[in-house]
């Protein structure tokens, strides 16, 4: 967990333990193939290190942003991924160097790519459905074990879970930690983060969210790989809000052709307005849809790094109160869409090609 003290009221630590080297990159790295992904500040570059000659994900973070001095959110994304070192679902950190301009993380590699990629697959490179209960446990124990530490993430979605590797399906990493937030001593924090199609109703109502908004995205996300469509994905922002703030989700047979009613219940779970009612991560673990053959798609060594509380089996808790946790309030801050891919459409098609702070109506679109 990050050092509570180090954290400000806005949820950002700001110490670091990895040393950040100043010498050059290019002396130890050399850059192999394609981009491997961009961002809105950051390139990601497949790299070769010279003297071991392993290969890792070299993400080229830009320092000013807008004109703004933004070291300080990178060193933020550094220290949320050294607070999960120890989570096997989440992407490692390597090294980090610092030029003038820029901030390099050198990541472990996951080759496999995007899930994105498989969400929007033609028949037969799409998951099926036990593909998906078994990545979407790997996602559930690695954003628990997240939460157990106080740390959301606010931008979970198909673009930010990579797979180890595609062909076979491989294991899960939980990338992007820019928009996280460390709640620790957290009083009240005003900001709207996420994607639109994937954030949660509190946040477009400006009401306090909290582990419980993540669990909200991993209820899009599993819509999306189980039926390859965007569950509130409107013709344009204003009705995809208006989708979410209804929670206008259609589960008919229709979209869910084959799929169980297990996983319809699953999503379902999560995909409440109330951010009480949703179930956790913990929770979603036991959910009957995921818990059929528990352990038996996972790497025995995930099993043991993943430090589980000691909750008895038995136990059947009320879905955890964001009132027993600090609350994170996010009102001002706007993500910054990053891909210019589209999703297959489901009501409509969505392009992530504008930061949702460029759209003068935003207020309007802010649907109580
Ligand atoms: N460790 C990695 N291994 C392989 N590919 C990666 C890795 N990290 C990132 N990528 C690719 O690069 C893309 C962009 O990375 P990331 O989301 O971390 O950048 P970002 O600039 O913070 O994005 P955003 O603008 O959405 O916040 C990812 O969606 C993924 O396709």
């Amino acid at each position: 967990m990050p050092d509570s003290r180090m954290t400000n009221k806005n949820g950002m630590v700001s110490k670091i333990q990895t040393r950040i080297r100043t010498d050059l990159f290019k002396n130890n790295y050399d850059l192999v193939g394609k981009e491997l992904g961009r961002g809105k500040f950051a390139v990601v570059k497949k790299c070769i290190e010279k003297t071991t000659g392993k290969e890792y994900a070299a993400k080229f973070l830009r320092k000013r942003r807008k004109g703004e001095d933004c070291r300080m959110d990178i060193i933020h994304e550094i220290a949320v991924l050294e607070s999960a070192k120890s989570n096997p679902f989440v992407v490692s950190l390597h090294e980090v160097y610092e030029t003038t301009t820029e901030i390099i993380l050198v990541l472990e590699c996951a080759a496999g790519g995007e899930i994105f990629n498989q969400c929007v697959a033609d028949n037969d490179e799409a998951f099926t459905e036990q593909d998906v209960i078994r990545l979407a446990r790997q996602i559930l124990m690695g954003v628990a074990c997240l939460h157990r530490n106080n740390v959301v993430h606010l931008d979970l979605k198909p673009q930010n879970i990579l797979l180890t590797s595609s062909r076979p399906l491989g294991d899960i990493r939980i990338v992007d930690f820019g928009l996280s937030r460390c709640m620790d001593n957290i009083k009240e924090l005003r900001e709207i983060l996420g994607t639109p199609e994937y954030v949660a109703p509190e946040v477009l109502n400006y009401e306090p969210i909290s582990t419980a908004t993540d669990m909200w995205s991993i209820g899009v996300l599993t819509y999306v790989m189980l039926t390859g469509e965007s569950p509130f994905l409107g013709s344009d922002k204003q009705e995809t809000f208006l989708n979410i703030s209804q929670i206008n989700v259609d589960y008919s047979q229709d979209v869910f052709e084959g799929v169980s009613s297990l996983a319809i219940d699953f999503i379902k779970s999560l995909l409440q307005k109330n951010p009480r009612k949703r179930a956790t991560a913990e929770e979603c673990l036991k959910h009957p849809w995921l818990s059929g053959h528990p352990h038996s798609h996972l790497h025995s060594s995930h099993l043991s790094s993943l430090d589980e509380p000691e909750t008895p089996e038995e136990s059947d808790p009320e879905p955890e109160s964001p009132a027993s946790t600090p609350e994170l309030v996010i009102m001002a801050s706007y993500t910054l869409c990053s891909s210019q891919r589209e999703i297959k459409p489901g009501r409509g098609t969505f392009t992530f090609d504008e930061p949702f702070h460029t759209h003068p109506e935003i207020k309007q679109e802010l649907i109580c």
